[in-house]
């Protein structure tokens, strides 16, 4: 597997080996050795795997945990999305900075967003099955919504003009507001 550095040093995008033959392919997507040492550099256990699947212009996030906040392995069993994930560590040198992937279908890429991290996405195709592990349990309590469009993280979203959101996502925090809360 490659480990591919993005704009932001903790969140990484990894490409499995894929063995081609007449059958189809196979990949290992997740192997814990090999993810310890070069992804997250420590150990690192997930507890919960989750499956969402969404049809096209669906966009869902930016959402976080706060505290019980989640690691998360993201991949695409179907279609493509643009991944999107915001630093949202007070004391991080990356505070409020995003950085956006496209995972798919064809390109087999995953995304690690680390604990500390606001994620959301937007579905580029058709439908989009999206599988990912989580460091951390679903605590509906503890859960935020920061505003997809906030006009000061100003996340560059691919044609999403108006994009199909949950009730919840269509009133999130915005930026500014969950700053003033840490
Ligand atoms: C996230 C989650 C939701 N649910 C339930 C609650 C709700 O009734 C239903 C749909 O939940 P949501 O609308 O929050 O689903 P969704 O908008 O897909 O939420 C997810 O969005 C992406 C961007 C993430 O990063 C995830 O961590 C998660 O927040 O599923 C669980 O039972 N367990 C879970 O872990």
């Amino acid at each position: 597997m490659k480990v591919i550095n993005t704009d932001l040093p903790d969140v990484k995008i990894i490409e499995p080996q894929v063995f081609m033959d007449e059958r189809g392919f196979f990949m290992e997507t997740w192997q814990q050795q090999k993810f310890e040492e070069l992804v997250t550099g420590k150990p690192t256990q997930f507890v919960q795997d989750n499956y969402s699947k969404s049809v096209a212009g669906t966009l869902r996030g930016l959402h976080f945990q706060s505290p019980h906040s989640q690691g998360k392995l993201i991949r695409v069993l179907s279609g493509k999305i643009f991944d999107v994930a915001v630093d949202i560590r007070p004391q991080s040198e990356y505070f409020g900075k995003w950085v956006g992937v496209c995972l798919s279908e064809s390109n087999h890429r995953q995304l690690w967003i680390p604990e500390g991290f606001a994620h959301g996405f937007y579905v580029l195709s058709e439908t989009a099955d999206l599988v990912y592990k989580c460091t951390d349990y679903y605590h509906p309590e503890a859960e935020f919504t920061l505003q997809w469009d906030d006009s000061e993280l100003g996340i560059n979203w691919p044609n999403s003009e108006s994009p199909l959101l949950s009730e919840k996502d269509q009133t999130g925090l915005s930026f500014k507001k969950w700053k003033e809360s840490v």
